[in-house]
């Protein structure tokens, strides 16, 4: 079987099974290899959708019980498109929990196809295929530096996120060339792989170039090493809530995910949970007023994040993170810094507790 044909079986084999985890697609991007960490058995079909916002649709409608998005990366920070849709500004995803986290190395490549005639390293000048340091290593261990001539590649396709990734490598090898955002980087490989003259290249990952056939131009050329990005699992909420089951009446399941086996916690608190909320926009202090609420119930935050609100120029939703479970909270103090968020915050919503997978990062 060759990888490609192998690939196609595997993929079939996400189809032919039970309860669907939606995720963004195509097969094969970063968000499929997180899905497919978070939920490897066989039981779980593994649908691809064409953008972040498709996957909190198939969790809201029930098509998908559970769904998969990026939330932020160690080096470009947070992914817009996820922080729109859990802000939920137009109130459709009122039935999303996020309920598990998923931490991802990720490691881009460089695809294409290679030149057709050796052109000289003359023909780009910051092209540094031909160092003779890096000449003398094996291809395989040669990472941040082309492998090939890049001069032919006039255009590079991307996700916004990958090339925020990879902004030392594009300047320094490919400024010559037009970068081009797409929704995906499995996505930006099938648009390289379209390209019958050769032209195109796309950063995304070793999966991705082996599932479209295409050629290694250059491996690792993310800026960090440590390059990691976080993964949301999202749900639907367990039906036994109440009309408003964000303030009142916890989630009668111990876990958000009750399907599932839970694994390694990781190390560090064991719970982490996230609530958005707005302030009220003229009144002095008012953020400082629902972090203290964090502080006197001595929960750590973990992260901050802020998208414009859309109820007025200029005024913010914010997201806050913090350590500690609704769902788990012997001491009750999760579910006090939710009663006090009532006193202070304009509007509020708890937006899930799940297990702790940082592993102390
Ligand atoms: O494009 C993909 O492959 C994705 O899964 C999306 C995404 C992201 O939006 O962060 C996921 C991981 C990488 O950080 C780059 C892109």
């Amino acid at each position: 079987m060759t990888a490609t044909s192998s690939h196609q079986a595997a993929v079939q084999a996400d189809l032919n099974t039970n309860t669907t985890v939606a995720f963004l697609g195509p097969v094969n991007s970063y968000s499929h290899q997180a899905t497919k960490t978070a939920f490897p058995d066989s039981k779980w079909r593994l649908e691809p959708t064409g953008t972040i916002k498709e996957v909190f649709d198939r969790v809201q409608s029930g098509q998908a019980p559970y769904g998969v998005v990026p939330f932020e990366n160690s080096t470009h920070g947070t992914v817009t498109f996820t922080l729109d849709s859990l802000a939920d500004r137009a109130g459709e995803y009122a039935g999303i929990v996020v309920c598990d986290e998923v931490y991802l190395d990720v490691h881009h490549f460089l695809l294409g196809r290679l030149p057709t005639s050796p052109s000289p390293a003359t023909t780009n000048n910051n092209d540094s295929h031909s160092d003779s340091d890096s000449d003398s290593k094996n291809d395989k261990d040669k990472k941040g530096v082309p492998l090939a001539s890049l001069a032919h590649i006039r255009r590079v396709y991307s996700h916004p996120q990958a090339f925020g990734q990879t902004g030392a490598f594009m300047r320094r090898h490919l400024a010559h060339a037009e970068t081009v955002d797409v929704s995906s980087t499995s996505r930006a490989a099938e648009l390289a792989a379209a390209d019958d003259r050769g032209e195109s290249a796309a950063i995304a990952s070793e999966w991705a170039g082996r599932g479209f056939g295409l050629d290694v131009l250059a491996r690792c050329v993310e800026d960090r090493e440590d390059n990691t990005t976080r993964f949301f699992v999202l749900r639907r909420k367990g039906g036994e809530e109440g009309g408003d089951g964000d303030r009142d009446g916890g989630l009668r399941e111990t876990e958000g995910r009750d399907e599932r086996d839970e694994g390694d916690a990781g190390r560090g608190a064991k719970y982490k949970s996230l609530v958005s909320f707005t302030v009220p926009h003229r009144r002095p202090g008012a953020l400082a007023d629902v972090l203290d609420c964090f502080r006197g119930r001595k929960l750590n935050l973990t992260s901050i994040n802020s998208v414009p609100s859309l109820v007025g120029p200029f005024q913010y939703l914010f997201f806050v993170e913090f350590e500690g479970s609704k769902l788990d909270d012997p001491e009750g103090r999760v579910g006090g810094v939710l009663e006090d968020l009532e006193g202070v915050a304009e509007r509020w919503r708890w937006l899930g507790s799940w297990r702790n997978r940082s592993g102390g990062r």
